[in-house]
């Protein structure tokens, strides 16, 4: 049976216990940081993002989102440090949006949303791929970053120049010398805890480490994300937008952060 599923009203996140019955499970993503209520733990080390510009390979519409993909059979990308113990690289990066700026975040701060999340995906490679990675409890650790409104982000512009290309469902194009270092904000204080992918298939391999400066974009930049399609081509033609998945219950869950 093909598990086919999307964020709208007959396949979106209140659909998703069909195919994927995890998404009920102990440690699932996004959630919602209160940051009154997590723990500063003096023991987590500072983030190292190690990322070779030369590594990123292409930008493709999976139906879902967007995503940049990099060379990832050498440990040239990396993300060292912070919580996870070992060697985790870089597999790809992508960002979750709304239909409007009140909303597209999938981690909320005090219930408040921010209108775009940028994911980081890497994985351990204690295990042989990403793939197999995805399916072990410490296999994976997605930083995430959240995009609010303000003066438009130069550093965002290479990526939502490249959007007219792969405007469609399965549409692929090169995108080579990015440098994702450049998507980060000035500091790399973190909240961290155990969850899950935000999609299915949910798997709950993910250490999420959430960066607590947000980035800047602009609401035209929020109009370019907005450009793009789930649809391929021929399809009935829907935007790609509110492509977000709800906080998920904590169900007793420690959230720690980096900083005092
Ligand atoms: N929002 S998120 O939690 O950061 C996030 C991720 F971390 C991901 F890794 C994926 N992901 C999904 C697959 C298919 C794999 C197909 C083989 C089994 C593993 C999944 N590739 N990457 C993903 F889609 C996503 F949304
Ligand atoms: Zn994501």
């Amino acid at each position: 049976m093909s598990h086919s599923w999307g964020y709208g009203p007959s396949d979106g996140p209140e659909k998703w216990f069909g195919g994927f019955p995890v998404a009920n499970g102990p440690r699932q993503s996004p959630i919602d940081i209160i940051p009154g209520q997590t723990s500063y733990d003096s023991t987590l080390k500072p983030l190292k993002l190690k990322y070779d510009p030369s590594n990123s390979t292409d930008i493709l519409n999976n139906g879902h989102s967007f995503q940049v993909g990099f060379v990832d059979d050498i440990d040239s990308s990396t993300l060292t440090g912070g919580p996870i113990t070992g060697t985790y690289r870089l597999k790809q990066f992508h960002f979750h949006w709304g239909a409007s700026d009140d909303r597209g975040s999938e981690h909320t701060v005090n219930g408040i949303k921010f209108p775009c999340e940028l994911h980081l995906v890497h994985w351990n490679t204690k295990y042989p791929s990403f793939g197999e990675a995805a399916s072990e409890p410490d296999g994976l650790a997605v930083v995430g970053v959240f995009l609010k409104i303000g003066a438009a982000n130069p550093r965002l512009q290479k990526v939502l120049d490249a959007l007219g290309a792969i405007k469609s469902k399965g549409k692929q194009t090169t995108f080579s010398n990015f440098d994702a270092k450049t998507l980060l904000p000035s500091s790399l204080d973190y909240w961290t805890y155990d969850g899950s992918l935000t999609t299915p298939p949910l798997l709950e391999s993910v250490t999420w480490i959430v960066l607590k400066e947000p980035i800047s974009v602009s609401p035209t930049q929020m109009g370019k994300f907005r450009s793009l399609m789930f649809s391929g081509d021929g399809e009935a033609p829907c935007c790609m937008q509110d492509n977000y998945r709800p906080p998920q219950p904590l169900k007793g869950r420690k959230v720690r952060r980096s900083f005092k």
